[in-house]
């Protein structure tokens, strides 16, 4: 189903997952949609395998441990958090060289921590890997030394799409 794009959050620049300056990373951008999910798009490469032809679930892992965190800061570019739990089922293998998306929301949020749902999708729309995870919110102070949201935290200048089909 087509979902409306509302957003575009910031990419990180050495990030695993979304860093743009990284050449391992999944390269994944994040798109804030009308429904109020976030969905992320990214491409699974040779060298994120476990198996030949095969994602390593770590970075499975990686991707909706960061998607599901970002649910939460949909509309800010400075709402900061860490992963306190994480829990994973992998229902079909992901394969490598593929182009890829994934799908999250919060499910529950105080002041302190929120938690969040987020899945994985194959090329034809089947669920492969599902996600559960709880976070802390914290100022970025706490998180990482200064200069990380001056230097490495911007939006990626390119043709963005207005809808996502999920
Ligand atoms: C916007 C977000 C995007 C996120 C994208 C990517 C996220 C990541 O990958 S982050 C990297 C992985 N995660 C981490 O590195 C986190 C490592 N853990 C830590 O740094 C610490 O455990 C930290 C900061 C979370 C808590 O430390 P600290 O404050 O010393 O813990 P502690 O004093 O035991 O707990 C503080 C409070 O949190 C509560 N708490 C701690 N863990 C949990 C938990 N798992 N569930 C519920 N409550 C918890 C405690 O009960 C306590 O509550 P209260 O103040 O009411 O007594």
């Amino acid at each position: 189903m087509k979902q409306k794009i509302k957003r575009k959050q910031n990419n990180s620049a050495r990030c695993i997952v979304c860093g743009d300056q990284n050449k391992a990373s999944l390269g994944c951008r994040f798109y804030e949609l009308e429904n109020g999910e976030i969905a992320a798009t990214f491409r699974s490469e040779d060298w994120h395998q476990s198996y030949p032809g095969r994602m390593h679930g770590g970075m499975a892992a990686g991707v909706l441990d960061e998607l599901i965190g970002r649910a939460a800061a949909q509309g800010s570019d400075d709402f900061w958090g860490v992963t306190v739990e994480l829990h994973m089922k992998y229902k079909k293998p992901i394969p490598t060289e593929a182009d890829l998306k994934a799908v999250a929301r919060v499910t529950k949020k105080n002041r302190k921590l929120f938690e969040g749902t987020g899945e994985i999708l194959l090329p034809d729309g089947t669920v492969a890997v599902e996600a559960w995870g709880k976070y802390m919110i914290l100022p970025l102070s706490k998180i990482s030394d200064g200069g990380f949201a001056e230097e490495e935290w911007y939006q990626i200048e390119e043709d963005d799409p207005k809808e996502i089909d999920l």
